[in-house]
């Protein structure tokens, strides 16, 4: 394939790379243009790797969103980690994002530095959130406290929510991908199914519409999804969809006082879905209990989180 320019077409997986909440998912989002990975305030939204596509004239480039750095306390947070490891050994160069209001080097932060020292991959150093700083002394201060540590091919300050910078970190990518013809169709914008993105938007809403340990004890299982030309008005997206806790006490709360809590993640939910799908949306939600479930293989498995 030949680009416009008459360049050799380039193609290649990128990670985004970093502590939970430091804002890959949104990265991912902002340069893939459109939703892909689930985003909120809360740590470990992300819990499987997601390739998003970007496409420009010279490259197609992969972009491998990757589930926050932590410290596993049970099979999830194992399956998690086991996702970020493999997905090192698939790119060709890595993006280590950081918060542009970060005053030192967290433990974990020290643990993905060994992991880019392994990986031998041309490293950005890529600081999220500039939007957040005061004054430009501020970004100096995080740039040197992480060049201290590892020597960066490069240091993109950006920001994911604002957009700003985007284009000089796809050129800085676009630079480290081999000679290659597109790994996926052109008209791709992500490696997973338009059911995998519904089960995804739901459980962001759980996310943002739950506190403490309830949204990390949430799996979602999409249990059916059929599009307008199956349904027999042939107008609506038909999902139905169970939202699995660990405890009934967990449950209560999601369902909430006469139903408002479920009815508010519903709203939330069908909001987006009929954005992002582009049809009006019927969801039918479900509670359901699994004790344990983050605790075993088992249970990982049958919530959709199954070792590729
Ligand atoms: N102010 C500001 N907030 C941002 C920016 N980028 C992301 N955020 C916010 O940071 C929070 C975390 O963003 P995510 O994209 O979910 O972060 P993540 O690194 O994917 O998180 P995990 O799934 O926990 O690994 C969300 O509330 C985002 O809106 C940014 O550039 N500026």
């Amino acid at each position: 394939m030949e680009p416009s320019n008459g360049k050799p077409f380039r193609s290649g997986c990128v990670a985004l790379l970093g502590r939970p909440n430091v804002g890959k998912s949104s990265l991912a989002n902002a340069l893939v243009g459109v939703k892909i990975a689930a985003v909120s305030p809360k740590a470990q939204t992300t819990r499987q790797v997601v390739r998003g596509i970007v496409q420009t004239p010279e490259a197609q480039i992969v972009l491998v969103d990757t589930p926050g750095v932590h410290e596993p306390r049970h099979e999830l947070g194992r399956f998690m980690i086991r996702q970020i490891r493999e997905a090192l050994e698939e790119v060709v160069g890595i993006c280590f994002l950081v918060e542009a209001t970060d005053q030192r080097l967290s433990s974990l932060d020290r643990r993905i530095l060994e992991w880019i020292r392994e990986a031998k991959r041309p490293t950005a150093l890529v600081v999220n959130k500039v939007d957040l700083l005061k004054s430009p002394e501020a970004l100096w201060k995080v740039v040197a406290l992480y060049q201290d540590a590892y020597p960066f091919e490069e240091i993109i300050p950006l920001s994911a929510t604002r957009g700003s910078n985007l284009d000089v970190l796809l050129e800085r990518m676009t630079s480290w991908l081999p000679e290659s013809e597109p790994l996926f169709p052109e008209d791709l914008l992500m490696d997973r199914t338009e059911r995998f993105l519904a089960g995804e938007i739901i459980r962001e809403k759980v996310f943002l519409e739950t506190e403490q340990e309830v949204p990390h004890s949430v799996a979602v299982l999409v249990e059916s999804f059929k599009s307008p030309d199956e349904y027999p008005d042939r107008k609506r997206l038909s999902i139905r969809a169970s939202i699995v806790v660990e405890k009934e006490g967990q449950k209560i709360i999601l369902i909430g006082s006469q139903g408002a809590k479920i009815r508010q993640i519903r709203l939330a939910a069908e909001e987006e879905l009929e954005s992002t799908f582009g049809h009006p949306v019927n969801l039918d939600l479900w509670v359901k209990v699994r004790p344990h479930w983050r605790r075993s293989e088992q249970g990982l498995r049958q919530m959709g989180y199954g070792d590729s």
